[in-house]
């Protein structure tokens, strides 16, 4: 993938009166990437996307679109388009008309109409819808239609907000890899707002975590969910254990526990994090692990593919949640109130200093 700036943010400030919304957003957006910014409820990523689109200006910072400025280009004159999550198509037009009508207005031979509309429809799965109204279409046909009319228009940048939040959950886990498909197969940068980290991670190339109007971490998916810069990425990409401790050296110290092992050396007071699936769950004590602790089984969650397993361990005021595969031997006859042993290896841990 190219690594080819398409919108460059610089120091992005947005207030709205005596509320700073934005504190200083600084990012990058590459040629051909799909991009989700991702965040709790208000951090600001929707404001972002507003600011991209030409529907807000910033109180202050800079804006390139291949490395031109933006700030002050009006929002039909860029070559950027967002997608609504209300779809906002008009109901009195059919889909194939619905989906010309960008082109319409712009003016393009009747040709070139015909071949792009056409080509869109097929790329999209709505040839065969062609002639429906908006109303006679499912959600997820409807969410295609507006996908096709943005499009069409073969914009530098799609913007898109929250596209797949009206959909049921099955729907948008079909959704999100066939919107994978549409942008890998035109090349075009996507930009997705959304609060669903696993949306985030099934879908995006890089993401950018956001909290509280700043970027708190972006990187691949891989890049946050195994080396998170913070408790809170940690915490919101994936589920985790924390133990809060005093690092030393390679050893955490936690209080009621005992020493936890890992391969990050740390100073002064941190959080230990272990993702469940890193942690073994066994009836006896298993020396091939560097960290062993015995707790007692408080719940058991059936998950279908995996079991979550929470157990307390000594001192703990939170259960520690292992996760294990429904194929693992031994685990099935697992029960509440059983002793059992947590193992895992230190270089599977994270410490994390904020
Ligand atoms: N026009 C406005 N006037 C005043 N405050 C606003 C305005 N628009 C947004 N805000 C505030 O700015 C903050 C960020 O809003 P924004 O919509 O960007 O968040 P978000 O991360 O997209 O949230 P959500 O996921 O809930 O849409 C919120 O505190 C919101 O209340």
């Amino acid at each position: 993938m190219s690594t080819t700036p398409v919108i460059q943010m610089k120091d992005i400030v947005l207030n709205y009166g005596a509320l700073t919304v934005l504190h200083g957003i600084s990012v990058d957006f590459n040629e051909g990437e799909f991009f989700a910014l991702l965040g709790p409820s208000g951090c600001g990523k929707t404001s972002l996307l507003r600011i991209m689109a030409g529907f807000a200006d910033p109180t202050s910072g800079q804006m390139l679109l291949d490395g031109k400025d933006l700030i002050g280009i009006p929002a039909r004159r860029r070559p950027v388009n967002m997608m609504f999550q209300s779809y906002a198509l008009f109901p009195h037009l059919s889909v194939e008309q619905n989906v010309r009508y960008g082109l319409e207005m712009a003016r393009l031979p009747a040709d070139e109409i015909r071949q792009r509309v056409g080509a869109i429809l097929e790329t999209t799965h709505l040839t065969d819808y062609a002639r429906r109204k908006p109303n006679q279409l499912s959600g997820g046909q409807r969410q295609r239609v507006a996908l096709a009319r943005a499009l069409v228009m073969r914009p530098r940048v799609l913007l898109l907000d929250e596209p797949l939040g009206a959909l049921d959950k099955k729907l948008r886990e079909v959704m999100q890899l066939e919107l994978k498909r549409l942008q890998h197969e035109m090349g075009i940068t996507f930009i997705i707002v959304t609060h669903d980290q696993e949306e985030a991670l099934v879908m995006a190339d890089r993401i950018a975590l956001m909290r509280a109007g700043q970027i708190e971490q972006i990187g691949t998916p891989a890049e946050l969910y195994e080396m998170p810069v913070s408790r809170f990425v940690a915490d919101f990409v994936g589920k985790t254990n924390f133990f809060e401790g005093v690092a030393s050296g390679g050893k955490v110290s936690v209080a009621g526990l005992g020493e936890l092992t890992s391969t990050l050396p740390a100073s002064g007071a941190v959080a230990y994090s272990i993702r469940p699936e890193r942690i073994c769950v066994a009836p006896a004590k298993n020396d091939a692990f560097e960290n062993c602790f015995q707790g007692v089984i408080e719940e058991v969650a059936y998950h279908g593919q995996d079991q979550h397993i929470l157990v307390r361990l000594a001192g703990q005021t939170e259960p520690t949640i292992a996760r294990v595969g429904a194929q693992q031997p031994g685990t099935r006859d697992i029960g509440v109130g059983a002793p059992v042993w947590l193992g895992w290896n230190g270089a599977d841990a994270r410490v994390l200093t904020r």
